[in-house]
C-alpha cells in the first residue's frame, strides 16, 4: 500500500501537467527532506563560482570530504552551477548566490574564501593589463569579507595577484580586520607547472618532484629555486634556462593556445583545490603543512612575497626564508623584486588614493 503511495507521488512528479498541479501531486518537497546538512567540516564560498575556473573549482570543492558547506556566488549563472553541482553524491551541502544583493548571505559563516572573480587575459596582454577591472571586483569582494567573515582565511587568484593581495590589505586594514596570515595569494599553479616541466626533463613522476616557486605571480617575478628540488638534482645551464623560462610563461603559454577564449582554467582549478585542501588541513590542525604561497612577508625589504608558508589553524603561521640561492636564481631575485615593488605600489595607491 506504502509502496503505492510513493510510486503515485514519483509518478506526480515526473509527469507533472502544470505548476500548480505539481505543487499539490507531489507530496514529498525538497523542504521537506530530512537532510539538513550540518556534518562535520569546513564552510567553503567561491567567489565567482560561474566562471572557467570556478565551474571546475566548485566540482572538486564538493568532491573534498572536508568540506560541509559550499557557497556558490557570482553575477551571473551562479543557479544553474549550483543545481548541477548539489546532484553530486558528495557530503558538502551545495548553495547559490546571485549577485551583489546575496554577497553577504554568501560569505557569512564561511571558514574559507577562494576569490577567482574577474577577467582573464587574451593574447598580448599582460596580467597588469587587467588590473583596472579587476581591482574594483576584488575590493568590493573584501569589503563583503571584511563585514561577513572577517575571521575567514581567503585565497585570492583573480589577477593580477601582485596587486589584488595588497589591494585586498588595505581594504581589510581600513575595516579594521586585517590579519596578514590568513590573506594568501594563489601561486600554486606556479608551483604545479614547475613540478610537471621539471619532472619532464628529468624524466621523473611529477608527484615525487617539489619545485619551490618564490617571488610573485607575473613574468619575472616568478622566480623557481631549481637549486632546491626534491629529489635533489643537477641541470645543466641550458636546462635552468629552458626552465625557468617555461615555468615564467605558463600561463602566456595557455593564454596563446587558447587564442582568445580565456586563459588556464583547469590546470588553475586543480591548483587552488590542491592549495585550499591544504589550507582546510591546516585549519584542522594537521602538522607539517607547507605549500607556497604570495602572503605578508619580511623575507625580504618588499611587504609582500611568495615563498614556502607553514599553514595552520592561523592561516600562514610562518613564512619560510628563501634558503641558499645560486647566482642565476640571486639575479632573478633582483629582476623580481624590481617588478613586484612597483605591482605592490599600484594595489597599494589603488585603495589608499
Ligand atoms: N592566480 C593564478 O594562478 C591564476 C589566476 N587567474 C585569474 O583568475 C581570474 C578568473 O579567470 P577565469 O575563471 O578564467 O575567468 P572567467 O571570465 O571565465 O570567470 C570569471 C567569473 O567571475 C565572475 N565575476 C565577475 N565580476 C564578479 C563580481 N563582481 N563578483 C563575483 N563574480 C564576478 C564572472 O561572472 C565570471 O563567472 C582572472 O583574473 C584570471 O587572470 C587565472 C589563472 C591562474
Ligand atoms: O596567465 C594568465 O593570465 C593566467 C594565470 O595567471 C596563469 O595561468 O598563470
Amino acid at each position: 500500500m506504502e509502496a503505492n503511495h510513493r510510486i503515485a507521488r514519483i509518478s506526480a512528479h515526473l509527469h507533472p501537467t502544470n505548476p500548480q498541479m505539481e505543487r499539490e501531486q507531489s507530496v514529498l518537497r525538497r523542504e521537506g527532506c530530512r537532510a539538513k546538512g550540518g556534518a562535520p567540516g569546513f564552510k567553503v564560498a567561491i567567489l565567482g563560482a560561474a566562471g572557467g575556473i570556478g565551474q571546475p573549482l566548485a566540482m572538486l570543492m564538493k568532491m573534498n570530504p572536508l568540506v560541509s558547506v559550499l557557497h556558490l556566488y557570482d553575477v551571473v549563472n551562479s543557479p544553474g552551477v549550483t543545481a548541477d553541482i548539489s546532484h553530486m553524491d558528495t557530503g558538502a551541502v551545495v548553495r547559490g548566490f546571485l549577485g551583489q544583493q546575496q554577497l553577504e548571505s554568501a560569505l557569512t559563516g564561511m571558514d574559507l574564501v577562494v576569490i577567482p572573480a574577474g577577467v582573464p587575459r587574451k593574447p598580448g596582454m599582460t596580467r597588469d593589463d587587467l588590473f583596472n577591472i579587476n581591482a574594483g571586483i576584488v575590493k568590493t569582494l573584501c569589503e563583503g569579507i571584511a563585514k561577513c567573515c572577517p575571521n575567514a582565511i581567503v585565497n585570492l587568484i583573480s589577477n593580477p595577484v601582485n596587486s589584488t593581495v595588497p589591494i585586498a590589505a588595505e581594504v581589510f586594514k581600513k575595516a579594521g580586520t586585517y590579519d596578514p596570515k590568513k590573506l594568501l595569494g594563489v601561486t600554486m599553479l606556479d608551483v604545479v607547472r614547475a613540478n610537471t616541466f621539471v619532472a619532464e626533463v628529468l624524466g621523473l613522476d611529477p608527484r615525487e618532484v617539489d619545485v619551490p616557486v618564490v617571488g610573485g605571480h607575473a613574468g619575472v617575478t616568478i622566480l623557481p629555486l631549481l637549486s632546491q628540488v626534491k629529489p635533489p638534482c643537477s641541470f645543466t645551464p641550458e636546462e635552468t634556462e629552458y626552465l625557468t623560462k617555461r615555468i615564467q610563461d605558463g600561463g602566456t603559454e595557455v593564454v596563446q593556445a587558447k587564442a582568445g577564449t580565456g586563459s588556464a582554467t583547469l590546470s588553475m582549478a586543480y591548483a587552488a583545490v590542491k592549495f585550499a585542501d591544504r589550507c582546510l588541513r591546516g585549519l584542522r590542525g594537521d602538522a607539517g603543512i607547507v605549500e607556497c604561497a604570495f602572503v605578508a612577508s619580511q623575507v625580504t625589504e618588499l611587504p609582500f612575497f611568495a615563498s614556502k608558508v607553514k599553514l595552520g589553524r592561523g592561516g600562514a603561521e610562518e613564512v619560510h626564508q628563501l634558503g641558499p640561492l645560486n647566482e642565476y636564481e640571486r639575479a632573478g631575485l633582483e629582476k623580481a623584486k624590481k617588478e613586484l615593488e612597483a605591482s605592490i605600489q599600484k594595489g597599494v595607491s589603488f585603495i589608499r588614493k
